[in-house]
């Protein structure tokens, strides 16, 4: 094995050196290079699939039968709880939740990774939350929300038999809604950097009142549920060419102008998203100082 001689050893000090500068320059341009303006543009951009999950799921009737308890084993379970869990068990062993912006509504049943670690490609985000407030979590929230109220606004109560795809729909809408709930980890983390001193006193006092004023912006707040209105109405509008496609769209029962009525996605945000959002962003920066 060849040895170091002496004269290297200098050019081995500063290229270790030019390493440490070089990768703490990336990282801290990384972290400032995500911003409350960049974080919103990608609020905005998860409305899209936010609204396409809905109009997919609104193509199933309820189907009551896929949210009935049912004995298995020993244990009280339903047809979609065993769907997301298996699915949530699976999509673990290829590193879904190595992503920090997903987090599993069963992490129980969750299993170690299969397929090999990979870098993350945008590395700064793993390093971004502050870990002990990273656990700041809805889930269980965002899962009675969408069964109890949600779903039964935009589905027709009947029952078609297609058990499968209707969970496989139900898990769409429930991951893209906690990926957006969730991200408000990331809203509270940038809200804190940029202006620490307005955060610490209230989460010193342990004062959630204050935090939640400190982190709200009503006129954000009133643009998003007005674009998410419009985006239901574009997106979600049956497309008719002329009388005859009118008198077709009748036989086959289509009697509304939109496959999920924007008021139900609109409520959808006022109602639960940003309360929600922000429920996590509190929770977040109540543990920022841990
Ligand atoms: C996410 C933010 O925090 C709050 C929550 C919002 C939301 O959920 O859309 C919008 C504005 C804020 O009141 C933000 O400031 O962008």
């Amino acid at each position: 094995m060849a040895s170091m001689t002496h004269s290297s050893l200098p050019l081995v000090f500063l290229c270790s050196l030019f390493y440490v500068i070089f990768s703490s320059f990336c990282y801290c341009k990384s972290v400032s290079s995500i911003t409350i303006d960049s974080l919103r543009a990608s609020l905005e951009n998860q409305e899209d699939f936010i609204v396409f999950s809905l109009i997919e799921r609104a193509r199933y009737p309820y189907n009551s039968f896929a949210y009935d308890p049912f004995f298995l084993g020993n244990q009280n379970c339903s047809f979609v709880e065993l769907f997301v869990r298996e699915t949530e068990a699976m999509e673990a062993k290829f590193g879904r939740y190595q992503n920090p912006e997903e987090l599993p509504f069963f992490p129980d049943y969750t299993q170690p990774q299969l397929a090999p670690p990979h870098k993350f490609p945008n590395f700064i985000l793993p390093k971004i939350l502050h870990p002990p407030a990273a656990s700041a979590n809805v889930s269980r929230r965002i899962w009675d929300m969408y069964f109890n109220d949600l779903l039964p606004l935009f589905t027709k109560k009947a029952d078609d038999g297609n058990y499968q795809q209707t969970v496989a729909s139900d898990l769409i809408c429930l991951q893209a809604l906690s990926r957006r709930i969730h991200s408000g980890r990331f809203v509270a983390e940038i809200k804190f950097r940029d202006s620490p001193q307005n955060y610490i006193p209230a989460i010193q006092a342990k004062d959630s009142e204050t935090l939640m004023k400190l982190l709200t912006f009503t006129s954000v707040e009133e643009a998003v549920v007005k674009r998410v209105f419009k985006k239901a109405e574009i997106f979600g509008q049956n497309v008719n060419l002329g009388k005859n496609n009118v008198k077709e769209a009748e036989d086959k029962g289509i009697e509304s102008k939109y496959k999920v009525e924007p008021s139900v996605a609109s409520k959808l945000y006022q109602e639960w998203v940003i309360p929600f959002t922000k429920q996590v962003e509190v929770d977040y920066l109540l543990r920022r100082l841990i």
